[in-house]
C-alpha cells in the first residue's frame, strides 16, 4: 500500500477542509452582519432578506459537507483529474477552478457508470474513504486495462465499499449513498423531470434511498424551476419521515417539503385513526361523486314558498323564482361559494321586480308607476335586508370544508347503507383518511377570496410605483456615469443598466419572490399551491382519494411514485400502477423496475419470499446482494409466555451496535412493552433508541440490524392484506431475524428457519 498515495490525498483533504472552514466563515458572518443591519425602507429589506436566504442556504449546504465532504477520484485517460464532493466546492482563484466537483455534475457521471468494457474515457476511479477529516482508505479501479501505473490500492473496490455500507450497523436514520450509487439507481435519479416515473422494486432494493437522490438531483439540475415550486416528498408516516428526514440535508438540500397524506390540508391536524374498514370506504373514488351530491343537496329550495318580512311589505320567495336562481347560478360551473353569489343576486332581483310589481302597480292597467330610479332604490333596500340574507343562507348556505365534511360524515349521504354506516361519526378528531375528503371539499366549494385578491393587487401596483423609483434614480445615475465614457470609449454603450433589461413590473416581481418564506414553507401553508415536482415513497398504499388531492398539487404531472404492489398493506391502496394512473395521464407513463436487494441478505430473504410463494407460486424475490451465513430462527412460545419468550429473544438477539425493532400485532404492544423496559413504541416511536416495538404497517420503509417478528399468524390474519404485512415485516432486516410464535409455525414460513421449541428458551 503506497503510503505516498494516502499522504497526497490527506493533504488534499486537508486543504480542502480549510477552503470549506474559510467559506463557512465567509457565510456566517454575511449573515450576522444582515441581520444586525438595521434595515430602512421596503427595498433595503427585501435585500437583506434575499442574502440572508442565499447565504444561509449556503451554510446549510457547507454545513453537510463536514462528514464526508470528497468521496471520490476520477482520473481521465486525457489527464484531467476531479475529486469528487457531496456538494461542488471552487478555489479562491480568478478562475474559481473547482477543488471538488458536485456528485450531481455531468462530469461525475462516469464515477457511477463506467465499466471496464465502457470506461468513458476514464483511466482509473479512486473512493477515498473518510473519517472525520482523516483519510482512512483508498480504493482503486483501472479502468483502461492499458495503464500499467499501480498505487497499491487496486482491488475489487466498488464491491468493497458497497459491502462495507450496507455491512455497516444501522442508527435509526437512513444514510445518503453518494459513494456507492449503481448503475441502475444512477439512471432513476436523473432521469428527466418530465413525466410520472414509476418506480418499482421488491424490500431492499433502494427506492427510498434513490428517490431522495432523484430529489437532490432535480434540485440542482433545475435548480430555477423547482426551488421557486418547491419539491414535495409524500411518505406513510411521521416515524418514516423521521428516519429519511436527514438525507437531504445531508445533501445540502433544505427546501423540500415532507409530509405525509394527513399533513397536507393546512390548517387541519389529522391525530385520529380510522377502522381499516372505514378507511377504504373514505378512500373510494366514488367519495368523490358523493360529495359532490351532498353540496349539490345543500343548494335548496322553498317548498312551496317562504315570506320574508320587508319595510315595503312581505315578500314572497317562492319554489320557481329560487329554481331560476339555483339553475342560473349552476350554470355558472363554479364551485358552491363562488355560485352563491349569482343566487343570491337573481333572488334579489326577483324579489325586487315583485315589489316594485306590487308597489308601481297602476290601478287602472296602465304601466308600472316607477322608473328605474325608483327601481334601484328598492333593490338596494332588499339587498340590505337582513331577512333577505338569512333566507338566502338557510337556501345556499356559505360553507367550509371542515363544515361539509364534518356534517357528511354525522348523516353520509349517496353511499350504499353498509359503507354509511361504517364511516358515520360524531365530531372527534381528524384522520388521515378525511384529509382528502376535506381537499376535495375544497375543490368543490370554492374559496371566495376576492377581498384578498383586491388586497393583494393593491399591493402589488405599490410595489411596482415603488420599482419604477427605483429605475428612474438607476437611470438617471446612468447618464451621469456613462456620458463623458461615451466619448472615450464606443463600447462603453453596449454597458447594460438595470433599465435596459427590467422594466418596473418585473422588478417588482422579482422582488416579491425574495421576499417571501421558502417555497417549502410557502407551499406548506397553501392547499392549492402547485409543486414543480411531487415524490411519493410506498406509492401503493395510496388510496384513490388521495391521488385525486395530490394531482392537483401538481398539474405538471412532473412525479415520481415509487413502490411495491406486492407489500401493499392498506386496504384502501391500489393493485396495479394503471389503476392509479389512467385516470391521470392514461398511458403516458414511464415504469422501471430495481432488482437487486441492497438490505435483506438472502438467508432473510429465502424465508420471506415463502410468505408471498403460498399466494402466487411464481413469485421471483429480488436477489440478495449480500448473504450473512446466519440462519433467521423460528421459536415457539407458550401462550401464557409470549413476553418473556420475547424478551429473552431481544436479549439474545440485540446486536452490540445498531439497532432492533420488535414487530408484533398492535394489540400485543402493551404486554411486550411491559416486557420490554427501554423500548419506544406508540404512534411515533423513536427509532433511533436500541429496541423499538412497531406494528407492521409502523415497520413500512424502515429497516434495522436485527428484527424479532412476533405473532406471524396474527399478522397474516389480521388484515386481508395480511401476507403483505407479514412479508414487509420479514423484510426489515440488515442482519438477523427470529420469529416468536404460539401454536403452529404458518405454512408458509416452514421453510429457511431454524426452528426452536419453547423448552430451550432461556430466562430474560
Ligand atoms: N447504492 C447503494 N449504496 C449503499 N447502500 C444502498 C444502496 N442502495 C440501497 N442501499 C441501502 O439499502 C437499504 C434499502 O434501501 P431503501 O430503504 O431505499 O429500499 P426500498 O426499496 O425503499 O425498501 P422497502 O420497499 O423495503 O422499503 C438502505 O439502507 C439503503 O441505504
Amino acid at each position: 500500500m503506497s503510503t505516498e498515495e494516502f499522504q497526497k490525498e490527506q493533504e488534499f483533504i486537508t486543504g480542502l477542509y480549510a477552503r470549506l472552514d474559510d467559506l463557512r466563515a465567509e457565510a456566517e458572518v454575511t449573515v450576522q452582519s444582515a441581520l444586525t443591519q438595521v434595515a430602512s425602507g421596503q427595498q433595503a429589506k427585501l435585500e437583506r432578506d434575499v442574502l440572508v436566504a442565499e447565504q444561509s442556504g449556503l451554510l446549510a449546504a457547507f454545513n453537510a459537507g463536514e462528514s464526508g465532504l470528497c468521496f471520490g477520484r476520477l482520473d481521465f485517460q486525457d489527464g484531467r483529474q476531479y475529486h469528487m464532493g457531496r456538494i461542488g466546492i471552487r478555489q479562491n482563484d480568478a478562475d474559481r477552478t473547482p477543488l471538488v466537483v458536485d456528485w450531481r455534475a455531468d462530469i461525475a457521471r462516469p464515477f457511477y457508470l463506467a465499466t471496464g468494457y465502457s470506461p468513458m474515457g476514464l483511466r482509473r476511479r479512486r473512493h477515498i474513504t473518510t473519517e472525520g477529516r482523516t483519510v482512512t482508505a483508498l480504493h482503486d479501479e483501472i479502468l483502461d486495462l492499458t495503464d500499467t501505473t499501480r498505487t497499491g490500492h487496486e482491488g475489487s473496490a466498488a464491491d468493497t465499499v458497497l459491502l462495507a455500507a450496507l455491512d455497516a450497523a444501522r442508527s435509526g436514520r437512513m444514510h445518503d449513498i453518494v459513494q456507492t450509487i449503481q448503475a441502475e439507481q444512477d439512471r432513476i435519479i436523473r432521469a428527466s423531470h418530465q413525466g410520472v416515473l414509476v418506480v418499482e422494486g421488491g424490500p431492499g432494493t433502494g427506492k427510498t434511498v434513490v428517490a431522495l437522490h432523484r430529489a437532490a438531483y432535480l434540485l440542482y439540475a433545475y435548480r430555477d424551476l423547482l426551488a421557486r415550486r418547491g419539491v414535495l416528498i409524500v411518505g406513510p408516516n411521521p416515524a418514516f419521515l423521521a428516519y429519511i428526514g436527514e438525507v437531504l440535508p445531508s445533501l445540502g438540500e433544505t427546501g423540500v417539503l415532507l409530509a405525509t397524506v394527513g399533513e397536507l390540508f393546512p390548517g387541519v391536524t389529522a391525530t385520529g385513526t380510522d377502522t381499516a374498514a372505514a378507511a377504504e370506504v373514505k378512500g373510494r373514488s366514488a367519495m368523490a361523486d358523493a360529495l359532490a351530491r351532498y353540496v349539490r343537496d345543500r343548494q335548496t329550495v322553498p317548498d312551496p314558498g317562504i315570506e320574508i318580512e320587508h319595510d315595503d311589505g312581505t315578500l314572497v320567495l317562492d319554489r320557481a323564482m329560487a329554481e331560476d336562481a339555483r339553475a342560473a347560478a349552476r350554470q355558472t360551473g363554479l364551485p358552491h361559494n363562488l355560485a352563491r353569489p349569482h343566487f343570491a343576486f337573481r333572488i334579489i332581483d326577483a324579489l325586487t321586480e315583485q315589489l316594485a310589481d306590487r308597489i308601481g302597480a297602476d290601478p287602472y292597467g296602465g304601466p308600472n308607476f316607477l322608473g328605474p330610479d325608483d327601481i334601484a332604490q328598492l333593490g338596494k333596500a332588499v339587498a340590505l335586508s337582513g331577512d333577505v340574507h338569512a333566507v338566502i343562507d338557510t337556501l345556499w348556505p356559505m360553507l367550509t370544508p371542515q363544515q361539509l365534511v364534518t356534517e357528511f360524515l354525522a348523516e353520509p349521504a349517496h353511499l350504499a347503507h353498509i359503507d354509511a354506516e361504517l364511516i358515520r361519526r360524531t365530531g372527534g378528531p381528524w384522520t388521515p383518511a378525511d384529509v382528502p375528503l376535506l381537499d376535495e371539499a375544497a375543490e368543490l366549494l370554492g374559496e371566495d377570496d376576492s377581498a384578498a385578491r383586491a388586497a393583494e393587487e393593491a399591493e402589488r401596483q405599490q410595489r411596482i410605483a415603488y420599482a419604477q423609483g427605483v429605475l428612474d434614480v438607476a437611470y438617471a445615475s446612468r447618464t451621469y456615469e456613462f456620458e463623458d465614457k461615451e466619448e472615450l470609449d464606443k463600447d462603453a454603450s453596449e454597458v447594460l443598466g438595470a433599465h435596459d433589461i427590467v422594466d418596473a413590473e418585473r422588478m417588482a416581481e422579482r422582488h416579491e419572490e425574495a421576499d417571501h418564506r421558502s417555497a417549502a414553507e410557502r407551499a406548506a401553508a397553501d392547499r392549492t399551491w402547485a409543486f414543480g415536482h411531487i415524490i411519493v415513497d410506498e406509492a401503493q398504499e395510496l388510496s384513490a382519494m388521495t391521488w385525486r388531492l395530490l394531482m392537483r398539487r401538481c398539474p405538471t404531472r412532473s412525479m415520481t411514485l415509487v413502490g411495491d404492489p406486492a407489500q401493499t398493506g392498506d386496504p384502501a391502496g391500489c393493485d396495479s400502477w394503471r389503476q392509479i394512473l389512467d385516470p391521470y395521464v392514461g398511458d403516458r407513463w414511464e415504469h422501471t423496475r430495481l432488482g437487486v436487494n441492497y438490505r435483506t441478505p438472502a438467508e432473510i430473504m429465502r424465508v420471506a419470499a415463502g410468505v408471498r410463494r403460498a399466494e402466487d407460486p411464481a413469485f421471483e424475490p429480488p436477489g440478495s446482494v449480500r448473504s450473512t451465513g446466519v440462519r433467521p430462527r423460528a421459536r415457539a412460545a407458550r401462550a401464557d409466555d409470549l413476553a418473556r419468550t420475547v424478551a429473552g429473544t431481544v436479549a439474545d438477539e440485540a446486536p452490540q451496535e445498531g439497532r432492533l425493532a420488535v414487530v408484533a400485532p398492535a394489540a400485543l404492544h402493551p404486554e411486550l412493552a411491559a416486557a420490554l423496559p427501554g423500548a419506544s413504541y406508540g404512534p411515533t416511536p423513536d427509532l433511533t433508541r436500541d429496541v423499538v416495538l412497531l406494528d407492521p404497517r409502523q415497520a413500512k420503509g424502515l429497516e434495522f440490524d436485527t428484527v424479532v417478528v412476533v405473532e406471524p399468524g396474527q399478522i397474516l390474519a389480521g388484515s386481508p392484506r395480511g401476507a403483505n404485512d407479514l412479508y414487509v415485516a420479514l423484510t426489515r432486516a440488515t442482519q438477523r431475524l427470529a420469529v416468536v410464535h404460539t401454536g403452529a409455525l404458518p405454512e408458509c414460513l416452514r421453510e429457511g428457519l431454524a426452528r426452536e421449541s419453547a423448552q430451550t428458551v432461556r430466562p430474560a
